[in-house]
């Protein structure tokens, strides 16, 4: 009877998940895997695994990552400290040289264990028939170094990737008009990617449970924030670090015609699955207008 009970439960999750695979069937959609949420190993498989998932259930995933911890970690080794102006990583050109090996290192990895588990991926960086064109990035007048401004995405690869059922795995490096390579926030890479292939979703992996209105009070976590309200958030002073550009990229993105963008705790296992396939809301939805909010509920 137990057993029974068991089987029934797991078949009313797959019937949850059909409205959600028919609506996404087709459909690309993006993840930003952020470093935050990379370092720990099973962790990193499961998400690879929930994209593969995705994928096999009619889905066109394109994986996003970053990797900012690692970079760090490696720079450290050669004794180069790292600094940060805005939530960007203030790039010489020693730093790029690390940013880029390391950055490369982290994409062949995930490679490998997205074919471990039977799908096909292809890692690029922006640089690889030039999906990432950038200017060099200047903030407010500060000159931080090799970081790109992408002014403008290639999408030829990537539809010919996806269009042969590979998974195009992609770090954020870009060149410039004189093939000069430059570091790029791997958020500002997944939102312009996302845009720029019209995806459906775009959903950011981190490590933290989602936006919250005061980051010292665990308890004002915001489970869905409308264009205007994340805008009148980014002038509170509440937002930080990496959660600026973050925010920021969710806001273009929605505005750039991405119709879910979402925020999501990477350290929660299977988050991509439970945002994908169930009516529970993990993390923090920015959501275009009211008509939004009132169809997600009632999908
Ligand atoms: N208001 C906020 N809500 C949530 N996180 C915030 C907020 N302000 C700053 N943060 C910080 O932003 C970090 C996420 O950005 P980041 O470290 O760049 O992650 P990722 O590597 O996934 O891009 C969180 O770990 C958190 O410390
Ligand atoms: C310009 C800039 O800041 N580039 C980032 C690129 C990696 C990244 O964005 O990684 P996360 O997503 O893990 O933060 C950096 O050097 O850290």
């Amino acid at each position: 009877m137990e057993d029974m009970e068991n089987w029934l439960a797991k078949a009313n999750v797959l019937i949850e998940a059909l409205p959600y695979i028919q609506r996404f069937h087709g459909k690309t959609i993006v993840v930003k895997y952020g470093g935050s949420a990379m370092v720990d190993h099973d962790l990193k498989k499961n998400v690879i695994r929930d994209v593969a998932l995705l994928k096999l259930v009619g889905f066109r995933p394109i994986i996003v990552h970053g990797g900012g911890k690692e970079i760090t970690k490696w720079m450290k080794k050669v004794d180069i400290e790292s600094e940060f102006y805005k939530g960007l990583r203030i790039t010489d050109k020693p730093s790029m040289e690390i940013v880029e090996m390391v950055l490369n290192k982290i994409n062949k990895g995930l490679v490998s264990m997205m074919e471990k588990v039977g799908v096909r991926a292809v890692g690029i960086s922006g640089k690889d028939g030039s999906v990432l064109k950038v200017d060099k990035k200047l903030v407010g007048d500060k000159d931080i170094g090799y970081v790109g401004e992408i002014k403008e995405v290639n999408t030829e690869l990537l539809n010919t990737l996806l269009d042969n059922d590979f998974v195009p795995v992609i770090c954020p490096i870009g060149s410039d008009d004189g093939f000069y390579s430059y570091n790029i926030n791997a958020d500002d890479a997944a939102c312009a990617i996302a845009a720029a292939v019209g995806a459906a979703k775009l959903a950011f992996l981190t490590d933290v449970e989602g936006v919250y209105a005061d980051p010292l009070d665990k308890s004002t976590l915001i489970s869905e924030l409308s264009v205007k309200e994340a805008e009148e958030l980014l002038g509170s002073g509440n937002i930080g670090g990496g959660m600026l550009p973050k925010i920021h990229n969710c806001v273009d993105a929605i505005k750039s015609g991405v119709s879910r963008v979402h925020i999501l705790d990477g350290r929660i296992e299977h988050c991509l699955l439970l945002e994908f396939f169930t009516n529970r809301g993990i993390g923090t939805a920015i959501i275009g207008d009211e008509e939004e909010r009132y169809y997600e509920k009632n999908v």
